[in-house]
């Protein structure tokens, strides 16, 4: 494979070559749905926003357990819940996701020791995002990365939402995603914002 054009570094390049080839074709394009989100400032300190802090992750924790799933219409919901439970950090079993957005987001933060291994990771889930055409809303400060899966349309939960959650947390253990304390970055808020600014990004098209 030539990556020769693409920039990346050699932990990336390692672990892409164990993609299947498929996966690596495809790198050499960026995502094009994926939204990502590049502010310059440091996290704020909760105290400091104006905005209303997010849940702290026992709080989350309680809140997730009380919410059910929202699944996409149509969908298999017995095979959904399955898949679903075990990345559930309210279940107990090592899941690190949280329900959000009344049961229709999966929700989780990600952090890495340096922004080049961050950025490495989102590289390698926006190459899954383009493959499964479907993208998360998510935001970035450096060395952490906040994701949210949410199916636009049909709006609910979908496969391909646990799916990519799974495939998230697969590439954050190889790229090396360290351990967090409670994490009072306002990255959800920052993700919220760019899809207020960003339309109706999955309306199918009509034709004309
Ligand atoms: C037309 C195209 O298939 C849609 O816009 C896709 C693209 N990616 C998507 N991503 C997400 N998260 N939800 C969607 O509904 C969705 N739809």
């Amino acid at each position: 494979m030539n990556l020769s054009r693409t920039i990346i570094t050699p932990t990336a390049r390692r672990i892409i070559s164990g993609l299947p080839a498929r996966s690596q074709q495809s790198l050499t394009a960026p995502c094009g749905g994926a939204t990502t989100v590049f502010y310059r400032h440091r996290c704020v300190a909760r105290s400091q926003s104006t905005m209303s802090p997010p849940p702290s992750q026992p709080q989350a924790q309680a809140q997730s357990a009380a919410l059910q799933p929202a699944f996409s219409p149509g969908s298999d919901q017995t095979a959904l819940q399955a898949a679903l439970v075990p990345l559930l950090s309210a279940h107990g079993a090592g899941g690190r996701w949280t329900l959000a957005g009344e049961g229709q987001a999966l929700e989780r933060t990600f952090k890495f020791k340096t922004f080049a291994k961050t950025w490495d990771f989102m590289t390698a889930v926006s190459l899954q995002c383009k493959i499964q055409n479907h993208h998360p809303e998510w935001s970035n400060v450096f060395n952490t990365t906040f994701i949210r899966w949410t199916t636009h349309s049909p709006k609910g939960l979908s496969s391909k939402d646990i799916d990519l959650a799974a495939i998230c947390d697969s590439l954050a253990r190889d790229f090396g995603e360290i351990d967090q304390q409670d994490l009072t970055c306002q990255l959800p808020s920052l993700a919220d914002k760019a899809v207020t600014s960003s339309g109706d990004c999955c309306v199918p098209k009509t034709k004309k």
